[in-house]
């Protein structure tokens, strides 16, 4: 089943007289559970895209069709609340609000979902579980380690039980051991729970542990036959 699927979109930006086109008439199909990495040179559009996957930004042209959701067509509020049901987003960096303990930002995307106060308190113990952080949920950002603040970030990405996962380098700002331990979260958040993951990243290494390796360059994927040694 197709989870994701964009049709022929485009996106341009304006940047004083010059226009930019990072994306030009993209195809895109990804199936429930699959884990697909994003590569390519910086500037090629790879954020962009995973900003319109979930419904941060729109298409000039085409469509963009999420968990079941043309996502073209939605107003501000309906896309605010899709997002809030359906779409999980890891940072590069965290961005844990500093005064709220690690439970306290896990439990922020639930409070725009129709739950109970019990089904939220298990949501938030579930996921703080999931990233293996359960005994941390009182601490706040500055007293936890750069890879536990990022699995904090990775717990509230999945708190709603998002259909789609995007992370826009998740492991760009650890050292290799916690790229690596993040890495494997990750795989088993795919493997385990059977999200459906979008990651971008600039490592090769990183790259490889998603199912489908995507490349992309001057707004367009490149194929398999662009990237064979000539
Ligand atoms: N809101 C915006 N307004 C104007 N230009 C933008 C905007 N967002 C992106 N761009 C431009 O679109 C192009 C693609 O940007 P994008 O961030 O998607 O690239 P990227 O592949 O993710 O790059 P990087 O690997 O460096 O993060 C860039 O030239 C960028 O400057």
């Amino acid at each position: 089943m197709s989870i994701v699927n964009l049709q022929q979109v485009s996106k341009s930006f304006s940047k004083g007289e010059e226009v930019i086109t990072p994306l030009r008439e993209v195809d895109l199909e990804i199936h429930a559970g699959e884990f697909v990495s994003l590569m390519g040179p910086s500037g090629t559009g790879k954020s962009t895209l995973l900003n319109l996957v979930s419904g941060i930004d729109r298409p000039d042209a085409g469509k963009v069709i999420v968990a079941g959701t043309d996502l073209t067509h939605l107003n501000r509020n309906r896309l605010a609340d899709w997002r809030a049901a359906n779409l999980g987003y890891i940072f590069q960096t965290h961005n844990l609000i500093p005064v709220l303990t690690a439970y306290e930002n896990v439990e922020l995307p639930t409070l725009l979902l129709k739950l109970t106060s019990k089904q939220r308190r298990e949501r938030v113990n579930l996921a703080l579980a999931a990233v293996g952080l359960s005994e941390r949920a009182g601490h706040y950002p500055r007293q936890l380690s750069g890879g536990q603040e990022q699995r904090v970030g990775i717990a509230r990405a999945i708190v709603a039980h998002p259909k789609v996962v995007v992370a826009d380098e998740p492991t760009g700002s650890l050292d290799s051991e916690t790229s690596e331990q993040i890495q494997h979260l990750l795989q088993r958040l795919n493997r385990e729970l059977n999200i459906t993951m979008l990651m971008v990243t600039h490592d090769r290494e990183v790259a490889a542990i998603a199912s489908r390796q995507l490349t992309l360059d001057r707004g367009k994927f490149l194929t398999a036959e662009d990237l064979a040694p000539c």
